[in-house]
This record gives structure tokens, sequence and C-alpha cells, in this order.
């Protein structure tokens, strides 16, 4: 008899959860709770799928998406830490950090009374402890923890790269970022505070990669699917909204198209707004994304 790789310990699971190969044979826990169903694989702790009780996905998985373990996967929320793109000196590699790429463990996973599931993933590296809380039900709760192991205080970038599932994005208006200042990564320098000229909308008709100085909930209209996507957030100073556009031909893990019904909004701590965690300190973070009627 071989004796195989040693397995991970596994949580003992509720009825509304099963751990087995999601998509590419790789560790996926599975959710199918009475307030809704959700995907998340161990590899970069990336939840793939929520879906509210009633609904309609929420988050977009891109159908190139790459599920072999190593590379990050193009869609649902996709984990950066402990650099936002190349970091803050432009020089960090792997970009977006190592957090999307590695294979967490999953500590524990219990039903909610609210008929929901939270589960809670955790990973090690680099002389930090991460620990991530995902609770799907009617909302969806993201919570990201960072301790610093080391001796020396560290500068940690963080995001929850969220890839939000719409109808048609050229239909969509995102309202909330209006009047805050944003630094606009298509031409490397700051962008003028925008929104105010259209009543407070922000509607996406072409390549968006801009990186905004805000704490304040967003929502995005999504009238194909007749819904509102709202996302709230706690110590979260950056909301980062980013689409490809065309150029998505260009990623070899993105069907062409694809760009046309997904928008990036994402909730982080980056740049100027990165913390310094002492040495045995966490920080932490907090994303909730919710549905309303249109
Ligand atoms: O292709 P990835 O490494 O996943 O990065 C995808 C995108 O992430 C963020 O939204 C950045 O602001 C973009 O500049 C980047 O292109």
């Amino acid at each position: 008899m071989s004796s195989g790789p040693h397995p991970l310990p596994v949580p003992r699971l509720p009825r509304s959860a099963a751990l087995g190969p999601g998509r590419g044979g790789q560790p996926r826990l599975l959710i199918d709770a009475p307030a809704a169903s959700a995907q998340i694989y161990l590899h970069g702790a990336t939840v793939t799928s929520w879906i509210p009780r009633g609904g309609k996905e929420v988050l977009f998985t891109s159908r190139d998406a790459v599920f072999d373990g190593a590379t990050a996967i193009r869609g649902g929320v996709p984990l950066c830490l402990p650099d936002f793109s190349t970091g803050i000196h432009g020089d960090a590699l792997p970009k977006h950090g190592w957090a999307r790429l590695v294979a967490w463990s999953l500590r524990s996973v219990e039903a909610t009374a609210e008929g929901g599931v939270r589960a809670l993933l955790a990973a090690n590296r680099d002389g930090l402890s991460l620990l991530y809380e995902v609770e799907a039900g009617s909302s969806l709760g993201l919570t990201l923890s960072v301790r610093n192991d080391g001796a020396h205080p560290r500068t940690v970038e963080a995001a929850l790269h969220t890839y939000l599932a719409l109808h048609d994005v050229t239909s969509a208006e995102l309202t909330g970022l209006e009047g805050s200042r944003y630094w606009d990564n298509l031409t490397s320098g700051p962008g003028p505070c925008d929104g105010r000229s259209s009543g407070g909308r922000l509607r996406i008709n072409g390549p968006v990669d801009r990186i905004y100085d805000s704490t304040a909930a967003v929502s995005l209209t999504d009238p194909g699917n007749g819904r509102v996507i709202t996302v709230s957030k706690r110590s979260a100073p950056s909301t980062i909204v980013w689409n490809p556009w065309s150029a998505a031909s260009a990623l070899p893990d993105m069907a062409d198209a694809e760009f046309a019904s997904m928008l990036c909004v994402e909730s982080g701590a980056v740049r100027d707004h990165a913390p310094v965690i002492e040495p045995g300190a966490t920080w932490s973070m907090q994303a909730r994304i919710g549905v309303e009627a249109l």
C-alpha cells in the first residue's frame, strides 16, 4: 500500500457543507445552507461563488480561470496580501502578494443561527499569520486578520479583490465614491474628483483601474438582474475599481467578452493606507457584500 502525502486535518463539518475536489480537482468547501450557497477553494482561500437563497450568483468567476493549485484564481475574491500589485515601492513579487497563491488550511466550519455557514481559514508565511473568516448567509461577510509574528513593525497592504457579476457592466451604476480622491492606474496619475458632474454615479464604458481613498459603502446597480449589490466595509480605507475591458483578451485566464459581465470593487488598505503592524499585534479588516431588489 502506498503511503501518500499526509492528509491535512479536516475539521468537523455541518451537514450544509462538504469538502472535496472542485474544478481541476482542487480542494473546495461547498456550502448549501438555508440562507445561501457558496464555494471556497483552499487555494488562496478564494471564495468563488456566493448565491443568496432565491437569488443569482453575485461573484464572477471566469470560465477560463485556472484551477491548478499554483495560479491565482481569476474571479471570486482573491486575497491580495502582503502587497497590492507590485507593492508600495513598485518592486514586490509576486504581484498582489502570496496570500492568493498558497494553500490555506480549514480551521473550522459551523452553521450560523441565521441559516448560513461560517468558515475559518488560516495561512502562515513570511512572519505573518493570517486568519480569514467567511460568513456565507443572506449577506457575505469577509473578515481578514493579520498578525505580525516578527520582531519588527511590518507595513502590510491588503485587499479583498472582489469580482462582482453583472448582467451588463455598461448599464451598471456605482454610487458611494463621489467626491473621493483616486489614483488612476491607467494614467499613473491622480484623477479628478469624479461623480459630482454625473450626479454621483459612476458608469463604466471603458477600461477602469482606480484606487480610491474611501471608507464609504458603495452600491452597484445591476438592472438586468433586477438587483443592487452593496459593499460595506470596516478598517478598509481603499476601494479599488477595475475592469480591464477588451484588454482582458490578453489575459490567458479570462474568456473573450467576459469583461462585459463583471466589475471588481475591491475593499482594502493599500499604498498610503497600508497599516503598520507592530510585533505581536493583529490588524483586521472586513467587507460585507449584500444584495437588494432594484
Ligand atoms: O491580473 P491580476 O494580477 O489578478 O491583477 C488584476 C488587477 O488587479 C487590481 O485591480 C489592479 O488595480 C489592476 O491593475 C490589476 O490589473
